[in-house]
């Protein structure tokens, strides 16, 4: 096993991987903290939906609506300053724990391009690149499109086979990502029970609600290892409906509470099938139940970003309110102390100076691969070239 040698080329990315998808230790030289972007002013906004939707059959008429949401945020969307805390955070982590690795920060679909990102982190002499995402489980649009996006601006900056970039497993089951919904479950319930209890409804009924983005059934069925099967035919969602149940069975004041996976954002054409129920499908049907109040959990997201904002602050909440329903929304991890504590872990996780070899996963799923398995969370619409897959062909000789 190499070290220290960051001028020398690493051209193998599957050194050290073992039959789990698990790979050993590295030297890296710097960290790519990988998101999905965002528009910073009201000419962005357009430009940025075709980024977002370049041939994934998305009607211009969804395009529309979804501007409106921008444009009512001055066209510019939380998530850039939301990443811009959490890269200081993380710096501020690293340094503390003595670890010497410099943030990168680079986005899919809006400035700063990943695309730059890497052949700046070349000229500055960087050879090894640990990426991150803010992302955190199984399908095409949340892991295999990151996957993608660095095998082709790889190959498009001609850095292929330059700079090798690794990435840190999907983490939705990690416990510095789940640990801070339990917190906020737990303070949810007590908000809604307060609203409750100020309506003179002491003993309301409460219902969970985990809402996480809808996604094409197709590529929820093509999400995760092929070699392996999963609660309801898909990695996607067998890993919300098994974090949902890590979070439950760790609050006490929520044992007996009836909870469901909800879905949100969908966009795609009406007559392909995407993930349901909608969130606002399932609110309206709770008064039916007897239910009295409602805590909204954003547990597919790590930011309160515009689909948290808009489809979860907005829209539900306006369902609820239309219903006569209490309700409250758990923030996301956001910068809590705890999610960037526990990605510092995984970074360390992956790193050869300052390794932790323990690799702690809440549920039984997990704890994911390194390397993702062969065909894992296909591309439906063709193959393109990755990184950090075992079918990966970037950075191969
Ligand atoms: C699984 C998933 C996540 C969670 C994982 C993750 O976080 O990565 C996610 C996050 C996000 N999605 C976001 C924004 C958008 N997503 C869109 C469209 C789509 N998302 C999809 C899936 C996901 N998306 C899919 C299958 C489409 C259809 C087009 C396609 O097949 O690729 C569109 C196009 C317009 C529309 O149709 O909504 C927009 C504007 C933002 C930024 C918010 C901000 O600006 O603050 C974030 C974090
Ligand atoms: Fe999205």
């Amino acid at each position: 096993m190499t070290s220290a040698v960051s001028n020398e080329p690493a051209f193998d990315p599957f050194e050290g991987v073992d039959e789990n998808g698990r790979m050993a230790p590295k030297h890296y030289d710097a960290i790519l903290l990988a998101s999905f972007g965002g528009p910073e002013g009201q000419e962005d906004v357009i430009p940025f939906l075709r980024n977002v939707t370049a041939g994934r059959g998305i009607p211009d008429e969804r395009l529309e609506e979804v501007a409106t949401h921008y444009r009512a945020n001055g066209g510019i969307s939380p998530i850039n300053e939301q990443n811009r805390a959490l890269k200081a955070a993380l710096e501020a982590e690293l340094a503390r724990r003595g670890v010497d690795l410099p943030v990168l920060w680079g986005n899919r679909n809006w400035a700063p391009y990943i695309k730059d990102v890497l052949q700046e982190a070349y000229d500055t002499g960087y050879r090894r690149i640990l990426m991150v995402t803010t992302s955190v489980y199984s399908s095409y649009s949340s892991c295999r499109q990151y996957r993608e996006d660095l095998g082709m601006n790889l190959l498009k900056t001609g850095l292929d086979k330059k700079l090798q970039v690794d990435k840190v497993r999907q983490y939705f089951d990690h416990p510095g990502f789940v640990e801070p919904f339990v917190e906020g479950v737990r303070e949810s319930i007590a908000k809604v029970r307060a609203q409750l209890d100020g309506k003179g409804m002491t003993d309301g009924k409460i219902e969970i609600l985990f809402s996480t983005h809808s996604i094409p059934t197709a590529d929820a069925e093509a999400s995760g290892p092929r070699d392996r099967e999963f609660e309801e035919g898909s990695a996607y969602v067998a890993q919300h409906l098994a974090n949902a149940r890590a979070i439950m069975d760790r609050i006490p004041e929520a044992a007996g509470m009836d909870w469901q996976l909800v879905y949100q954002s969908r966009s795609g054409a009406p007559h392909i099938p995407w993930l349901e129920p909608d969130i606002n499908d399932a609110i309206a049907e709770l008064p039916a139940k007897g239910v009295n109040g409602v805590v909204i959990v954003p547990l597919g997201f790590v930011s309160d970003h515009m689909e948290v904002l808009w489809d979860l602050d907005t829209e539900a909440m306006d369902t609820c309110k239309e219903l006569g329903l209490a309700a409250d929304r758990t923030p996301t991890p956001g910068v809590h102390e705890t999610f960037v504590s526990g990605l510092v872990d995984l970074l360390q996780e992956r790193t050869l100076e300052n390794n932790i070899a323990i690799r702690p996963a809440l549920t039984e799923l997990g704890p994911w691969y390194d390397v993702c398995r062969p065909g894992c969370c296909a591309n439906l619409r063709g193959e393109k070239p990755t990184i950090a897959g075992a079918d990966s062909t970037v950075g191969v000789e």
